[in-house]
């Protein structure tokens, strides 16, 4: 058996810089059109002037390891407690920016230089509500009195429904929803509200990450929630609803650096999501809705075309093997194991 389908973009994606950026780049240059490019960066991408620099380097680095590519990296921005409105307007008006990124302060990797208090960045989001330009947040909350499994439920309830009530024309992403909470929120809520769900999120729950020996390589942000979440993710991204799309939140760091007593959260995914995603649609007896999820919802929601090229895939015979880890210098990047045999290879 085989599908074809529009080419897929990735709406959420850490591409890094320097040498892992020159890693990892043909992971996703390899099987997708265009990729949203997170900015948490350090220091992070936070003006007009950062990100078209910053796009430089992933040029560069796409002619080096992927030449010929017709990979598109889309810019966006790190949103502060001192970010120039001003700024903000012109880079997405220049078509230097397709959105700007929320990271509440400390909530996850790179996060520090994050917003503090949503009242001073208020006049940003509203030139950006007039500009019609896009907001994704990372929605966990990041008080010490709150449990990690509630962060993002709680974030709706006290930051995300606030601000939608008080800016009700600024379009807004809640990246990578892990809750069912998360889904109905969205589902619940037509306007100007969409939401990116990612490969791992849709495979895994907490029980993979923590029970039988903790498994640092599915340590990510928000946390992997208990399996009635993740039923809950698997039905909106099957359920063909357009503000439900993939942003495989693709997030590389070296083995050492999750295999380690203070490890880090991020899971790098962007090799094998394709085929990983045909197995979890073709689960739900749903891959007629793959190609709105990877490939026409997001372009949708960002007033883009789909892309022009197709992917095709097709089922194996055996189980195929998880990605061979990159070599990043005398390091290695880990790939995502699915935890599940997966039997589709992309053609
Ligand atoms: N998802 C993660 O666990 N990590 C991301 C940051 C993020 O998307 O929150 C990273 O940059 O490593
Ligand atoms: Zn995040
Ligand atoms: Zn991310």
């Amino acid at each position: 058996m085989q599908i074809t389908l529009t080419q897929p973009d990735d709406w959420h994606l850490h591409l890094r810089d320097d040498d892992m950026l020159s890693a990892v780049i043909g992971s996703t240059a390899q099987h997708f059109g265009r990729a949203l490019v997170m900015p948490n960066l350090v220091p992070p991408v936070i003006t007009g002037h950062d990100a078209r620099q910053y796009r430089t380097r992933i040029e560069q680095a796409l002619q080096e390891r992927a030449p010929g590519s017709s990979f598109n990296p889309l810019m966006t921005l790190y949103l502060t407690d001192t970010t120039d409105a001003a700024d903000v307007v012109q880079a997405a008006a220049d078509g230097t920016i397709l959105a700007v990124k929320l990271y509440p302060a400390g909530a996850t990797t790179n996060s520090a230089s994050g917003v503090t208090d949503l009242q001073k960045v208020m006049p940003v989001l509203e030139a950006m509500a007039a500009n019609n330009i896009v907001l994704c947040v990372h929605g966990e909350v990041t008080h010490a009195d709150v449990d990690i499994f509630d962060r993002e439920a709680r974030f709706i309830e006290t930051v995300l429904e606030p601000l939608r009530k008080s800016l009700p024309e600024l379009r807004i992403v809640m990246e990578h929803v892990t809750t069912r909470d998360g889904v109905d929120y969205v589902s619940a809520n037509p306007k100007n509200l969409a939401a990116t769900l990612t490969t791992h999120h849709l495979m895994i729950n907490r029980n993979h990450l923590l029970v039988g020996g903790i498994r640092p390589h599915y340590y990510c942000l928000p946390i992997a929630k208990r399996e009635e979440h993740r039923l809950a993710l698997v039905k909106a991204a099957t359920s063909g609803d357009a503000r439900f799309f993939l942003g495989t939140d693709s997030a590389p760091h070296t083995r050492s650096s999750k295999e380690s007593d203070c490890g880090c959260a991020g899971v790098f995914n962007a090799a094998n999501t394709m085929v990983c995603l045909a197995s979890v649609f073709e689960e739900a007896g749903a891959l007629d809705k793959l190609e709105a999820f990877a490939s026409l919802n997001g372009p949708q929601w960002y007033g883009l075309q789909p892309n022009s090229a197709t992917m095709t895939l097709g089922k194996t015979e055996s189980a195929m093997p998880v990605p061979a880890p990159v070599a990043i210098g005398d390091e290695w990047v880990m790939p995502f194991d699915p935890a599940r045999p997966i039997y589709w290879q992309v053609l």
